[in-house]
């Protein structure tokens, strides 16, 4: 099953931002045409595809392909994954880490899907608060675990580049179910979150 469509922008889609990208650019008072700036457009056009394919993906569909009956119950976490998606009130990147754990009851699911599912719903417009729930909610339906918990770690570049210039602010979100919504489990969390790394 192929999760990256980075090769194959659909045709009529690409046209049409081409197009969009044109304009901007002359909108902007560049010269489209000029040498540096003749195939922006089309690479803007198949960029913006590229950081936007999750709306084409199934989260549920990754996690579902790859799940192994496993008489494990103790936390599982998938710690510093890159994120990068966009704010979708200005579309510009935000970016950071995101971890994740989940108690697994009677099936563990393969380690490299809990990223793909990050990918998946941040290669969309996106707010962190939203991107850290559906992560959450993703993980909870699909592998029906004793909990789950997500935390995102990122810096937003609207608030870097512009607007408020703020050069070193972390937004921090996090979500919980189950088990986690305990104490003693999520100070459990919370401590492998911040342990030696290997
Ligand atoms: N809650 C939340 N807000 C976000 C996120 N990404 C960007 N924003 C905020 O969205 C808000 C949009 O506010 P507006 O006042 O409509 O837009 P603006 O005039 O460009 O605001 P400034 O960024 O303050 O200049 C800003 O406060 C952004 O910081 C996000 O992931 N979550
Ligand atoms: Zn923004």
């Amino acid at each position: 099953m192929s999760y990256n469509k980075k090769e194959s922008y659909n045709p009529e889609t690409t046209e049409v931002l081409i197009k969009n990208y044109t304009s901007i650019i002359e909108q902007l008072g560049e010269d489209p045409s000029r040498e540096g700036l003749i195939k922006t457009p089309e690479r803007a056009a198949k960029a913006m595809q590229f950081l936007t394919q999750g709306y084409d993906l199934d989260a549920k569909e990754i996690l579902t392909s790859a799940l192994f009956p496993e008489e494990y119950s103790e936390i599982v976490i998938v710690k510093d994954i890159e994120v990068y998606s966009m704010c979708e009130h200005h579309i510009l990147p935000f970016f950071g880490k995101a971890h994740v754990a989940y108690i697994p009851n009677g099936h563990v699911v393969g380690l490299s899907k809990i990223p793909r599912v990050v990918d998946v719903f941040a290669r969309r417009l996106q707010v962190q608060e939203r991107l850290t729930h559906q992560v959450l909610d993703c993980i909870q339906d699909t592998l029906k675990p004793l909990g789950a918990a997500v935390v995102i770690e990122a810096r937003h570049m609207c608030m870097m580049m512009r607007g408020v210039e703020k050069q070193n602010s972390i937004t921090t979100t996090s979500a919980f179910t189950g088990e986690f919504r305990k104490t003693e489990t999520r100070n459990e969390f919370l401590k492998l979150l911040l342990s030696n790394r290997v």
